[in-house]
């Protein structure tokens, strides 16, 4: 895969907007994407913003519905048309956030919700302040490792690729506004519900 030079960081702050844009991050198997699924089934008012891809489907993944899935040259393109909100690379492959879709759901005053990595995230921070960042934590790295691997769907090497940044996430679990940890799963559901919904 060609490297692309990594977003600078933002440099323009983005309008005012009418909605809101959340923000949900942390490290790879800790349970975004299953929060997210069952926030999106209780609160279908919430706008998801599916993200962009070079990384193959999994098993089970469709197109438009779970990730775009493009190729590494349409992905470049998009970049250099400006086409994302925020973009990075993550193990081996690139994800970015489509920008028109986002701005346009804000601009119609929903909540628009990303599931995101941290350089992602801390694009959109620096670009949209007043968006609301969340960051899932695991109870421990062991039991991180367990769901990655009993998730069964990555390469032993992506895992290996997974687990270290997983390390430097945490890390930055601070920056964020609000930290949830994910052991039980419906007490983090319902935080992050308490969060959105008061
Ligand atoms: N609280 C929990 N307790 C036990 N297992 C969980 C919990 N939350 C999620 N899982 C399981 O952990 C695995 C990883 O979850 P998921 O795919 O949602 O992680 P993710 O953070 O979205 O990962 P990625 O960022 O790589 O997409 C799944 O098998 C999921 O069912
Ligand atoms: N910066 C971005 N990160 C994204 C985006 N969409 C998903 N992700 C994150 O990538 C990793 C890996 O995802 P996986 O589906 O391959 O397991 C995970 O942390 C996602 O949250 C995006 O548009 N921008």
């Amino acid at each position: 895969m060609q490297v692309l030079p990594l977003p600078s960081g933002a440099t323009t702050k983005e309008s005012p907007s009418l909605g809101k844009l959340i923000v949900l991050t942390g490290p790879s198997g800790v349970g975004k994407g299953t929060l997210m699924q069952k926030l999106l089934q209780r609160h279908p008012e919430l706008y998801y913003s599916v993200s962009v891809t070079t990384r193959s489907p999994r098993t089970g993944e469709v197109n438009g519905k779970n990730y775009y899935f493009i190729s590494c040259s349409k992905f470049e393109q998009l970049v250099a048309q400006g086409e994302f909100l925020e973009w990075a690379e993550f193990a081996g492959n690139y994800y970015g956030t489509p920008r028109a879709a986002v701005l346009d759901h804000i601009q119609s005053g929903q909540l628009v919700v990303l599931e995101i990595e941290l350089e992602g995230a801390r694009q959109i921070r620096a670009s949209f302040p007043s968006a609301l960042s969340i960051f899932i934590l695991p109870p421990s790295s062991s039991e991180l490792e367990k769901r990655i691997r009993g998730r069964g769907q990555d390469s032993d090497e992506a895992i290996a690729c997974r687990l270290h940044r997983a390390q430097e996430e945490i890390q930055a679990a601070h920056e964020f506004d609000i930290q949830i940890v994910n052991d039980d799963f419906d007490a983090a559901l319902n935080e992050i519900e308490t969060v959105l919904f008061g």
